[in-house]
């Protein structure tokens, strides 16, 4: 079962039996768990696609994702997709749709500061890209790093950030620069032109209320893991 408040502004889903898709709505507003979710079905349809399969039912993709089918009905009815009963989803109008509410299709610039361990990791992993987010230059102020190139992508000294950030404006940031540093970072980079930052280091961003900030903490996941597996079955 789900949590019905999960998904807001959702319809009565009529699951696969209605007719096909009732046209693309203006952008629905949704829970955090069910962006998440639809992330990992854009994925997954991805997949599909690749493996030139057309169309899918929402029994297969909950599989696929590890959620009931009612809840990949939810999802997808609120945003005006609609299966039919023994054909499915049509894989390209999912993508297409998801794609529209996750903002893929989408160009976005990307910075990262902190090409540490992670930082490093991060510029080396070829998955962004394909979701339409291209990494256009790194930042750190350790003098032995600046000036490398990894991934194609420069290592430029952090003096320089308000500058390239004036000049080519990209919207999003990757913060990996020790906690003591990432509220330093984070303000320079809203006084930019980021207006939404994927946070990885462990201290909380006060940002202004326009800018979107997503904290990532695997530590704290592995916890969630913990006590999962310890979870009486
Ligand atoms: N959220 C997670 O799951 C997760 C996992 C690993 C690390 N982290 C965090 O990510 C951050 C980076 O971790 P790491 O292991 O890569 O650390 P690291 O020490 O290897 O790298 C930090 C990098 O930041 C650079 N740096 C320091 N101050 C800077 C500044 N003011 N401007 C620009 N660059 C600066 C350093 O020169 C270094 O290259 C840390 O805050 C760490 O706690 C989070």
């Amino acid at each position: 079962m789900t949590n019905p408040g999960e998904l807001s502004g959702e319809r009565a889903s009529s699951g696969e039996s209605a007719t096909e898709g009732d046209g693309a709505p203006s952008k629905p507003e949704l829970s955090q768990p069910a962006v998440g979710r639809l992330s990992l079905y854009y994925r997954e349809l991805q997949r599909l696609l690749e493996s030139e399969i057309g169309s899918v039912n929402s029994k297969s993709l909950g599989k696929m994702v590890n959620v009931s089918p009612a809840v990949v009905r939810r999802d997808l009815s609120s945003l005006g997709t609609i299966g039919r009963r023994g054909v499915g989803y049509d894989v390209q109008t999912l993508i297409d749709r998801i794609g529209a509410v996750l903002g893929s299709g989408v160009q976005w610039k990307v910075v990262l500061i902190g090409v540490g361990s992670l930082g490093d990791a991060l510029l080396r992993y070829r998955g962004f890209e394909r979701l339409g987010f291209q990494v256009t230059a790194a930042f750190d102020s350790d003098p032995k790093r600046i000036g490398e190139t990894i991934a194609g992508v420069p290592i430029l000294d952090v003096a320089e950030l308000d500058q390239v950030l004036q000049q080519h404006r990209p919207e999003l940031a990757i913060v990996a620069v020790p906690a003591e540093h990432a509220v330093g970072i984070a303000a320079k980079l809203v006084q930019g032109s980021v207006s939404g930052i994927l946070n990885f280091a462990p201290t909380t961003l006060k940002l202004p209320p326009q800018v979107a900030v997503v904290n990532v903490d695997l530590a704290s996941e592995l916890q969630r893991l913990a006590f999962r597996v310890q979870m009486p079955k």
